[in-house]
């Protein structure tokens, strides 16, 4: 140990890419500071820890989890896979492209059991403040551990934010919601799509909740699907029973009105509108205020708070890549808290960096160059650490034919397969239950 301590906020799979950065450094024999991670809820996994629940859990805090009981992975799972810990090596071969959500935990956690960082983790633990004291240079964490009913303190040299950002849900208000003679939910509450079987559905929004939940309800039979867009449709060749229309206007007992003049009639309302970077645990000077986008605010390499630099936040990016950007970013934040790598001390030019990855994310909003753009952050986060490096324009390469294959078959894109960037493996073909069959367990994946 190297004295230091550090605290991280989440055990995610930013988190726990943390955690296995640390530990990949003392598997090598170098010293490491000690670390504690704070974990909310009883397990690790973050938005992959599924939970039933929707509003407070068992301790009585907000929900984290956001994903739904037949959450199959959106991506294919060649543009996340783990540079250091491949899928056949955690499954013992080669599995399909897009993975039900239990499987995508079950590889998340293999990392972390055979790293054997559980320890490292305070469970049912939730910070409730972060402060920093200019004097000591040290960050004093109040958590509340729910388990002894207890508030205590503890201080630390850093702290690491990894508490995600698809938890608090943005929430508009139209005419007429709160006479609404339906069903009205924010896609952080849906869980069964069964519930919706022979409805009329109003999905709001355009981007992946949208497209997902709508097609979870179809194809567990709801009976239409309308979903209602504010600057552009989706813009898939949906089936018949699937409609797209421009912005709500009002909701007059189950009749929903567009802007265009049309309306139709709906037993639910689905409130695909994303979320909110929300971190009630942190004060105005240490708290990130951003938008969802790929060039975080005040967040030099993307990870380093500007105006502390002793503060990192982990997965704050609107994300293409998922976990493999983790890693890159937590193995650099690992180096740089062990001073094999130098923040420079100026903060104008911390700054700077910050706004030429704003320039160019805005030079260029196409989604190709978002990929291209994501895939070029990781590429430099890697070469300045020993996270194996790995052929990224590979996976970007995967997230371009997830994209046609959308675009040709938005209801059985995830029939599509790929070739692993890290042992060079064809996955192989798997037809997703889309229809008629509920079983998504691991067991009956794995069978295919
Ligand atoms: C509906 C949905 C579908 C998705 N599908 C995919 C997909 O198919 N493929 C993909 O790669 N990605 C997907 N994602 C993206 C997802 O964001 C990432 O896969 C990943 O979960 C992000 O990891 P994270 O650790 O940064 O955050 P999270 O997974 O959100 O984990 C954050 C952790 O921090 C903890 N925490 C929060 N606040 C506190 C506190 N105050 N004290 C203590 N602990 C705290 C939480 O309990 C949680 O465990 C999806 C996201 C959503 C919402």
């Amino acid at each position: 140990m190297t004295g230091k301590r550090i605290a991280i906020i989440g055990a995610g799979p930013s988190g726990l890419a943390q955690l296995r950065a640390f530990q990949s450094a003392a598997a090598k024999g170098e010293e490491i500071p000690e670390i504690v991670c704070f974990e909310k809820q009883d397990n690790w996994g973050g938005l992959w820890n599924y939970t039933w629940r929707t509003g407070l859990d068992e301790n009585g805090e907000p929900v984290h989890c956001s994903m739904y009981r037949y959450l199959w992975s959106n991506g294919p799972k060649e543009g996340l896979e783990f540079a250091d810990y491949s899928f056949e090596e955690h499954f013992g071969k080669q599995i399909a492209s897009y993975p039900p959500r239990a499987v995508l935990f079950d590889y998340i956690e293999g990392r972390v059991k055979k790293a054997g960082v559980r320890d490292w983790v305070r469970f049912n633990t939730a910070v409730r403040w972060v402060e920093f004291d200019e004097d000591s240079g040290l960050f004093t964490v109040t958590v509340h551990d729910h388990a002894k009913d207890h508030v205590y303190s503890e201080t630390f040299d850093h702290v690491i934010v990894a508490s995600g950002h698809f938890s608090v849900p943005n929430v508009p208000h139209y005419p007429g919601f709160e006479s609404f003679n339906g069903r009205l939910l924010h896609a952080h509450d849906f869980r069964d799509a069964r519930e919706f079987s022979g409805k009329d559905i109003l999905v709001m929004g355009s981007s992946y909740s949208a497209e997902d939940i709508g097609s979870q309800c179809w194809k567990y039979g709801a009976k239409s699907i309308t979903s209602c867009y504010r600057s552009a449709p989706m813009g898939f060749h949906w089936p018949d029973n699937w409609e797209e229309k421009p912005a709500l206007e009002r909701v007059e007992g189950n009749t929903a009105y567009f802007i265009d003049g049309t309306s139709k009639h709906v037993d639910a309302i689905i409130l695909c509108t994303g979320y909110k970077h929300f971190f009630n645990f942190l004060p105005d000077d240490l708290r990130l205020k951003t938008a969802n986008r790929l060039a975080t605010a005040d967040l030099y390499k993307g990870v380093v708070w500007v105006h502390n630099p002793k503060l990192f936040y982990l997965g704050m990016q609107d994300q293409w890549f998922t976990f493999n950007m983790f890693d890159a970013q937590a193995w650099w934040v690992r180096d740089a808290i062990m001073g094999k790598i130098e923040i420079p001390a100026d903060k104008e030019t911390l700054l700077e960096d910050v706004r030429e990855r704003e320039t160019r994310e805005e030079a260029d909003p196409d989604t190709k160059y978002a990929i291209t753009y994501q895939g070029d952050y990781i590429k430099e986060l890697v070469a300045e650490t020993d996270y194996p490096s790995f052929d990224i324009d590979g996976a970007s390469e995967a997230f371009f034919e997830w994209k046609k294959h959308k675009a040709k078959d938005i209801m059985a894109f995830r029939d599509n397969c790929y070739r692993s960037v890290i042992t060079g493996s064809m996955a192989p073909v798997h037809h997703t239950p889309w229809k008629d069959a509920l079983d998504d367990s691991m067991e009956s994946y794995l069978q295919n």
